[in-house]
């Protein structure tokens, strides 16, 4: 079977952080929307930019230095994204780059490649095929179909009372444990059949029978 070269995911915190991309066309773009998302502090250097990129420039999202790339432009970069239709500057762009690289030419001389996203609040599904984008991108749509925007709801609900309970003088084992029994699949099989509130009330009822318990046998 064929194994994908970039094996190890992750995600990143972006904020602030100095992000190159070099080339302006249409790949840029996209390789820009979502670092712009992130909040990177991002430069795009070409000769001639895509109208979208002259436009993010306009309103400060990303700054833009209309002109070739030089060895120079990479120095304390943490990401950069080498995306010019020239695979001889790419190859160049790819061995000056300090820290994170995609190539968008050649991928396997960068150290990372970017996957889909599909986003919903704080969650985040990414996908990647190891280098098939048609799929990878009819996957994601399917990933969106499957898990709409209740699930994004519930996680924030999850989240609030997970807070909740972590003040709750029990053990982080039966901490565990509670989640591991409350939160199943049959609740997951109510989101997808439309049924959030009763979802809500299954985990709302389950944490004040804990809160009781633990209020009844302090550990
Ligand atoms: C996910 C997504 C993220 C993004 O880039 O934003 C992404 N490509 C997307 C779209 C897309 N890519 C391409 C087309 C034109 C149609 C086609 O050729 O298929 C379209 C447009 C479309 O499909 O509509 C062509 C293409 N892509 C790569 C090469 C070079 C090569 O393979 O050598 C070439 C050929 C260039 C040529 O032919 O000259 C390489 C890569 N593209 C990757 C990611 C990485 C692998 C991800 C994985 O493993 O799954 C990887 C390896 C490196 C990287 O770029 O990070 C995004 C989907 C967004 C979504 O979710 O909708
Ligand atoms: N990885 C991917 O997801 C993916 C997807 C589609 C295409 N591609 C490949 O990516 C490349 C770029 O695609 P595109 O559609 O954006 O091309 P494009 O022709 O629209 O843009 C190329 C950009 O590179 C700039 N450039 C050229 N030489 C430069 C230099 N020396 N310094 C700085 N900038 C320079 C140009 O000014 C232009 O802005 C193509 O080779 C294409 O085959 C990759």
């Amino acid at each position: 079977m064929q194994q994908n070269s970039f094996s190890y995911p992750a995600m990143l915190d972006l904020k602030n952080k100095k992000c190159v991309i070099i080339g302006g066309g249409k790949v840029a773009v996209r390789k820009a929307l979502p670092l712009i998302e992130a909040g990177a502090d991002l430069t795009v250097i070409a000769p001639e930019a895509d109208p979208q990129l002259l436009a993010l420039a306009k309103t400060s999202l990303l700054r833009l230095e209309l002109r070739a790339y030089t060895d120079n432009d990479l120095l304390d970069t943490f990401v950069t994204v080498a995306a010019t239709d020239d695979f001889h500057i790419n190859r160049k762009i790819a061995a000056a780059a300090p820290c994170l690289c995609n190539v968008v030419t050649e991928p396997s001389l960068g150290n990372f490649s970017v996957p889909s996203t599909v986003k919903n609040g704080a969650l985040i599904f990414t996908l990647s095929t190891g280098g098939m984008p048609a799929l990878t991108r009819i996957l994601a749509q399917d990933l969106r179909a499957y898990y709409g925007s209740d699930f994004a709801e519930f996680n924030e609900f999850l989240q609030q009372l997970r807070q909740e309970l972590k003040a709750v003088d029990t053990t982080p084992e039966k901490r565990t444990a509670f989640w591991r029994q409350t939160l199943t699949q049959s609740v997951i099989d109510l989101l997808h059949a439309g049924k959030l509130d009763q979802a809500k009330e299954i985990i709302t009822d389950a944490a004040n029978r804990f809160r009781l318990e633990s209020q009844n046998s302090p550990r």
